[in-house]
């Protein structure tokens, strides 16, 4: 650790409760943590400190599919600068191509039979101490195999139920065996189990730690990126989760009559994200507008029932976005830096993104750009069917993303068709998605449903317009402007409604025509956007809010 900025200094001191604090103590009221390029990030200190055990499937700069990934990178040093230790239990995936990101993480020697899957499962742990935070990734040869995080070309891997069963029971083990900086965790800690691969960790607590007096104190919170994926299995391999028999009720899911294949299906399964739904103490989404969403018909994907009966635990929390890496004053993956004081550095980004794609550079020609997963939820099937009306205008079009075969295909078809208008980029990597955002005009994001979404949050932040799918995070954070009764003074986008063709063909024609034609209100709108507080600090004083009422109440425990 380097030397901070402030005063007192207390390295790998000893808090409250006897646990150690990593992080250096400026002051009673400022934390001060060292991030990864030596900078420092000061942050006020919370009032509560709590042990915070993340539980996730993955977390930048580890592991990263999604949006999952950037959250669970960044939200956790958050909580570390406000005082809190943390912990961030994952998998430690070796694919064979990028295993030098666990390159600082040393094996704990820490070797643990897990009860699951009929056998003892043996795992072994690696930590690394970086930026206040105690990363821990779970060793075991199932997550060693190359492919993506959850599959390869064939599909999703066929174990993944094992997979995050086992990191299920590895997290649950962390806090009580793992002496990181000489101290355990301990049994008074707050679980954040982030989506279905997390999600055995609140059963576990209530049906096999807290019957044998362990966890009594510990708190669980379930946080919902994304309803779509649930984890669901056939019920005969309820034995496989290490639960007592008698808790099968809380992991049985039943389909709907209309979806069983034959008269014999009785539709019964387990799932895994609906057990965390039964057994968690608070239960939390990334917006209050999805948090709401989820417990109607239409978004609810099957659990709007089970979660309206909790409604009285579950709340939204908008994400924040990692604002030294998503900063266009200081970014190294542009070519140009600016702020909202200084905006040259934008259209220089601009003409060499023109240029490094191969469009005609043309300052004034508004560049509309995508980034996001080539997926249903994203909405690109309302882009491929409006880009014919789209490029009527004269507009360019960019996008990038990995993900549905036949969307690739059409991203390349469509650049050999329109190759003077449209760029289909298929893949994605990080200094590609910055340099889109930064030296794009407008930002489209037609989600179908967006539980927050960041892709917007970040082209805002960079001076990017958005026009989005007026639906969950998206309707939360982008503020719409509506030059007849805001006179240029509110606003930072356009959500259109209802999900159709012509209302988002409408909002990027005025979108359009507002950047043609109206300057100093084009520029008012891209000043406000980045001039929002996308930091996780608010977000991280809401979380505190509900871990604080998550220990008011007892524990679930059946
Ligand atoms: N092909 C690709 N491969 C790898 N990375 C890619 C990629 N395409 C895009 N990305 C990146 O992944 C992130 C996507 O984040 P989002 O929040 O928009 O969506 P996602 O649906 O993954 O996350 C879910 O979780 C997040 C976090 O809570 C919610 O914001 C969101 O609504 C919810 O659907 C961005 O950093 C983006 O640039």
């Amino acid at each position: 650790m380097g030397q901070c900025c402030h005063k007192v200094q207390t390295d790998h001191g000893v808090g409250l409760d006897g646990s150690t604090i990593h992080q250096m103590r400026c002051s009673s009221l400022i934390s001060c943590i060292e991030l990864d390029n030596g900078d420092e990030r000061d942050g006020t200190l919370t009032k509560v400190r709590y042990n915070v055990i993340f539980v996730t499937a993955e977390a930048t700069p580890y592991s990263k599919t999604g949006g999952l990934g950037d959250v669970c990178g960044s939200l956790p040093i958050a909580f570390a600068t406000r005082g809190h230790r943390v912990m961030v239990v994952s998998p430690r995936y070796l694919n064979g191509s990028q295993d030098d990101k666990y390159a600082c993480a040393s094996d704990l020697e820490k070797h643990i039979n897990l009860s699951c899957f009929q056998r003892e499962q043996e795992v072994v742990y690696f930590h690394e101490y970086r930026a206040g935070v105690d990363w821990v990734f779970v060793d075991h040869p199932c997550y060693h195999r190359p492919g993506s995080l959850y599959g390869d070309e064939h599909g999703a891997f066929g174990d993944n139920q094992f997979r995050f069963t086992v990191l299920a029971h590895a997290a649950c083990e962390a806090p009580l065996v793992l002496p990181l900086g000489g101290v355990t965790y301990g049994e008074k800690c707050l679980f954040l189990v982030n989506d279905w691969h997390a999600s055995l960790v609140p059963p576990l607590l209530s049906a096999k730690y807290r019957p044998n007096g362990v966890y009594r104190d510990a708190r669980s919170i379930l946080v919902i990126h994304n309803l779509a994926h649930q984890g669901v299995e056939p019920a005969t391999t309820y034995e496989n989760l290490g639960l007592p028999p008698e808790w099968y009720g809380a992991m049985e899911w039943v389909y709907p009559t209309w979806v069983r294949k034959h008269p014999f299906d009785t539709g019964a399964t387990v799932n895994l994200l609906k057990g965390a739904i039964v057994t968690a103490d608070r239960i939390l989404t990334v917006s209050k507008g999805y948090a709401w969403e989820i417990t109607t018909p239409e978004g609810g994907k099957g659990l709007d029932d089970l979660l309206s009966s909790r409604n009285y635990v579950l709340d939204g929390i908008a994400n924040g976005i990692d604002v030294d890496i998503w900063n266009p004053v200081s970014d190294k993956l542009i070519p140009f830096n600016y702020s909202v004081d200084d905006l040259y550095g934008k259209s220089l980004c601009k003409e060499a993104l023109q240029k490094n794609l191969g469009l005609a550079v043309r300052p004034q020609c508004p560049l509309i750009a995508f980034v996001g997963r080539l997926d249903y939820q994203k909405g690109t099937d309302l882009i491929l069917s409006a880009m014919p009306e789209i490029l009527q205008d004269d507009v360019q079009f960019v996008m990038l993303g990995s993900g549905d075969p036949v969307t690739e295909s059409w991203m390349r078809q469509t650049e050999s068709l329109y190759g003077d208008d449209f760029r289909g980029c298929v893949g994605y990597t990080e200094p590609m998605a910055h340099q889109i955002t930064a030296g794009c005009d407008i930002f489209l994001m037609p989600s179908r449903f967006e539980p927050c979404g960041l892709n917007q949050l970040y082209a805002m932040r960079y001076g990017s317009v958005p026009v989005v799918h007026h639906t969950g995070g998206l309707r939360d954070t982008v503020e719409s402007f509506d030059h007849f009764t805001d006179e240029d003074e509110r606003g930072t986008g356009w959500p259109f409604s209802p999900y159709s063709k012509e209302s988002m063909l409408a909002a990027l024609r005025t979108a359009i025509k507002t950047y043609r034609e109206h300057k100093s209100t084009w520029k008012g709108l891209m000043k406000r956007g980045m001039s929002k507080d996308f930091t996780w600090d608010s977000a991280a004083v809401q979380y505190e809010q509900i871990m604080e009422w998550a220990f008011i109440d007892l524990p679930y425990a059946g």
